[in-house]
C-alpha cells in the first residue's frame, strides 16, 4: 500500500513523514487552503526529499502561469490537479499527474475517469459544495470501483483509526491524508503520521492498528 501524506508546509514534517515510511508527500499550491505553501518555501522542502520519494505539487483550477513557476522552482515528480482541470489543460504541462475526482452522488466516475486518457491514476476524494478538498470528510467506500483503468488513491477524512477498514473496502493501490494525521492546519503530528503508515502499510497484513 502506498501512502501520500499531504499538505505538508515545514522541512521537518517532510523529514518526519519521510522517516515513518510515506512513499508520496503533497505540496498544496492552492492559496485558499491553510495548507498552502508558496513555491520559494516549497523548494526548500523539496530539497530534502529523498529520490524515491515522490514529490506532488496539488493545484485546484489554476492559471497556467502558477503552475509553470512552481515547476521551474519545485522538482515536482507529480501534478496533482484537485478542480475542475480538463485533459488538455493537465496534460499542457508534460509531467506525469493524477487527477482528483470528487465523489458527488450520482458520479460517473468510470466515465469521469475515461476523460483523462493520460492521467497516472485517479485520487477520489468527498464532496463538499463550494469546498474542492481537505474536507476531512469521507465518503462511501463501496462507491469506489473495482473496475478502474488505473491505479486509485483513496482520500477523504482518513485517519490512523479508519484507514484500514477503508482499505478493506475499497481495495485502492494507495491512501492520501491531510487533515486526519495533523496537530493543527499544516502542522503534522508525528504520531499521527506514523500510525496512519503503520496501520495502512500493514492492513494487508492483519497486523494494522
Ligand atoms: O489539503 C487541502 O487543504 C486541500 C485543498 C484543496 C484541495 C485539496 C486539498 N487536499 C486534499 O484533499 C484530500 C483529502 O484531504 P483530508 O485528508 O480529508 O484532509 C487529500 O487528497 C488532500 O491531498
Amino acid at each position: 500500500m502506498q501512502v501520500k501524506i499531504c499538505g505538508i508546509t515545514r522541512v521537518e514534517d517532510a523529514l518526519m513523514a519521510v522517516d515513518a515510511g510515506a512513499d508520496a508527500l503533497g505540496l498544496v499550491f492552492y492559496k485558499a487552503s491553510p495548507r498552502y505553501i508558496d513555491p520559494k518555501a516549497a523548494a526548500a522542502i523539496a530539497a530534502v526529499v529523498p529520490p524515491f520519494v515522490t514529490l506532488t505539487g496539488l493545484f485546484v483550477n489554476a492559471a497556467q502561469g502558477e503552475v509553470d513557476q512552481a515547476l521551474e522552482l519545485v522538482p515536482l515528480n507529480l501534478l496533482q490537479f484537485h478542480g475542475e482541470e480538463g485533459a488538455r489543460y493537465c496534460e499542457q504541462f508534460r509531467r506525469p499527474y493524477i487527477k482528483a475526482l470528487r465523489m458527488k452522488e450520482g458520479l460517473d466516475t468510470i466515465a469521469a475517469m475515461e476523460e483523462h486518457p493520460k492521467s497516472r491514476g485517479f485520487l477520489l476524494d468527498a464532496y463538499r459544495p463550494g469546498v474542492p478538498g481537505g474536507t476531512g470528510e469521507t465518503f462511501d467506500w463501496d462507491r469506489v470501483p473495482q473496475n478502474s483503468p488505473r491505479s486509485i488513491v483513496l482520500a477523504g477524512g482518513l485517519n490512523p483509526d479508519n484507514v484500514a477498514n477503508a482499505i478493506k473496502a475499497a481495495h485502492p493501490q494507495g491512501v492520501d491524508v491531510s487533515g486526519g494525521v495533523e496537530q493543527a492546519p499544516g502542522k503534522k503530528d508525528p504520531q499521527k503520521v506514523a500510525a496512519f503508515i503503520r496501520a495502512a502499510k500493514g492492513s494487508h497484513l492483519g497486523t494494522a492498528e
